[in-house]
């Protein structure tokens, strides 16, 4: 039997492989609905609705294998209220060592006089008929009157009592079409505990769909009024607007122990890793800004949320992420960013800015946001190395220069640099062409030898006029950096790129000389 000696522990009832898989396009074959009826038990759902025998021989299938193989939970086959269907969930969990048959029979109405042509007396009958044939089989019975909530609340009552006299061990309400509200729904929870003779005697169970968006918000009012099983699945999928999120209900419990006082079973570290199952083995995705699984449902985007984040994760987080198996929050950065979570993101990217250089790069990132919907971790990169770049101190500057080559003569250069000491150092030197003669110079000057791997011109404008952009990627010390300079002379471009990549290698020995203590923002210099 399932009722749990602690009467604040909820039964987890999960039927993410029946009334889930009922939803178009989460059709599930045999392995995958095997998998997830593995992952819901390491996840630790008391009973599993493992399908709908009667509905085909792929889920007959599907029920006798999880019967089979997955051992733990209460494997739980639907019926309706007829021999065929009974018998047939009977055979399809009779291998479980703890089987269970749901037989359900609609109540309302509507559902009597429309769908099944029935008057109330035969409804009551049907029902009786079917949970004793069902008890003849298997112990565990569970009854359903579908469409409680719109269902007459004395017959209501009087069908769960004839369900109870006639074996059933757990009563589930189901709010079938999502048509109530919390405090409606547990007027009808409270007043079935009230009414109903020997309803104590069995789990009273709630099963909510999801039509008007309050299929949790249902099921915690009906658990607050003394329900103990809570009917649920995976990411909410089911009928329509779907059923109770399994994860959201549960979370609530968790979260608001302090109001419900109510536990589960459940690992919820486990959540995510079977939600994201769920949607590959279903290819239906979770909508971005769902509750507990959703993407954004631990991401931060706004810079006052950020900064809160960062100061404490309470003051934005009634949840931990780790608790429902996510490894961390994450800090999105985007327009409405402020400079705290920009901070944060430019040390996690290995960048050490001072305040000044922050600053800067704070505004050209609220430049680029309002431009781009998703900004990367390269573009943050992006921001800061152009930073860091421009605020390089240059040791050389390009005084003059002068360059020979023709058919017939060797090419040569001849450089002058200024060091920021305001010395003049000169020097010439020969190469392989003009260009290649100027970094020579350059080199000889500056006793630093870089290894061009590549190297491109091209017009940036147009006409004779038009500027040149010299491209430079170079190495040192195992080490790849690229430049590039503008200038209307080609050589003088060239020979301005390559100064740059100098003075940041330059810029790298000093500060490799610096002592730690040094009041410097050191590691904003880039690594070449
Ligand atoms: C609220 C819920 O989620 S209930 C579960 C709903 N899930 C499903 O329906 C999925 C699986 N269903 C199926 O594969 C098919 O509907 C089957 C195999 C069960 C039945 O198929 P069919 O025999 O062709 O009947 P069909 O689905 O067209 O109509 C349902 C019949 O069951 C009757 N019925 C409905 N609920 C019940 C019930 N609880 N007890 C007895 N009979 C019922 C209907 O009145 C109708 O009977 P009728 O043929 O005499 O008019
Ligand atoms: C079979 C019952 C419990 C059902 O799925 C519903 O009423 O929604």
């Amino acid at each position: 039997m399932t009722t749990p000696n602690d009467p604040n522990r909820v039964i987890v009832f999960d039927t993410t492989l029946r009334d889930g898989e009922q939803s178009p396009g989460c059709s599930m074959n045999l392995n995958e609905k095997l998998e997830i009826a593995h992952g819901l038990k390491d996840l630790g759902v008391d009973v599993i609705e493992a399908g709908f025998p009667i509905a085909s021989p792929g889920d007959f299938e599907s029920v006798q294998e999880i019967a089979r193989q997955v051992d733990g939970p209460i494997i739980c086959g639907l019926a309706r209220c007829n021999t065929a269907d009974i018998d047939r969930a009977a055979d399809a969990v009779k291998h479980a060592r703890r089987p269970r048959i749901h037989v359900f029979l609609a109540t309302s109405a509507i559902h009597r006089e429309f769908k099944l042509r029935m008057s109330r007396e035969e409804i009551l009958k049907r029902a009786i008929d079917g949970v004793k044939r069902a008890r003849d089989q298997i112990a565990d019975v569970e009854f359903s009157p579908e469409d409680a909530s719109r269902t007459e609340l004395d017959f209501l009552a009087e069908v769960v009592e004839r369900a109870v006299e006639a074996g059933a061990t757990t009563l589930n309400i189901p709010d079938t079409v999502g048509y109530a509200v919390p405090t409606h729904y547990a007027d009808i929870i409270r007043h079935l505990k009230k009414t109903v003779r020997g309803i104590d005697k069995c789990v009273l169970s709630v099963h909510c769909h999801n039509d008007l968006g309050l299929a949790v918000a249902n099921s915690l009012a009906a658990l607050k009024e003394g329900a103990r099983q809570v009917e649920c699945t995976i990411n909410g999928i089911g009928e329509r607007a779907g059923n109770t999120a399994l994860e959201e209900v549960v979370m609530a419990l968790r979260t608001r122990q302090d109001y419900y006082g109510l536990t589960t079973g459940i690992n919820s570290r486990l959540l995510l890793p079977l939600s994201r199952k769920l949607s590959h083995a279903t290819g239906m995705q979770v909508q971005r800004n769902k509750a507990i699984v959703g993407q954004n449902a631990f991401a931060h985007e706004a810079g006052i949320h950020q900064d809160g984040m960062l100061k404490n994760p309470n003051t934005y987080e009634i949840m931990r992420p780790e608790d429902i198996g996510l490894s961390r929050t994450e800090l999105v950065l985007g327009k409405h960013s402020g400079r705290h979570a920009l901070r944060q993101k430019i040390s996690d990217l290995g960048y050490h800015l001072s305040d000044e250089q922050l600053n800067k790069v704070f505004e050209s990132f609220k430049v680029l946001a309002d431009r781009k919907k998703d900004i990367y971790d390269a573009d943050i990169e992006a921001l800061a190395d152009t930073q860091i770049h421009e605020s390089v101190q240059k040791v050389w500057k390009l005084q003059a220069f002068t360059c020979n080559a023709g058919t017939g003569t060797l090419p040569s250069a001849a450089v002058s640099l200024e060091r920021n000491d305001g010395k003049i150092h000169r020097d010439a030197a020969l190469g392989d062409g003009p260009i290649d003669a100027v970094f020579n110079t350059i080199d000889r000057i500056t006793g630093i030898t870089l290894k061009v791997v590549d190297y491109r011109v091209r017009a940036v404008t147009f006409g004779g006029d038009a500027q040149g952009e010299a491209f430079i990627e170079a190495e040192y010390a195992g080490k790849k950096v690229t430049t590039r300079a503008v200038s209307t002379d080609i050589v003088e471009a060239s020979a301005l790129a390559y100064l740059d990549l100098i003075n940041r290698v330059t810029a790298r020995q000093d500060r490799d000389r610096l002592k730690p203590t040094d009041n410097v923002s050191h590691d904003a210099v880039p690594s070449l």
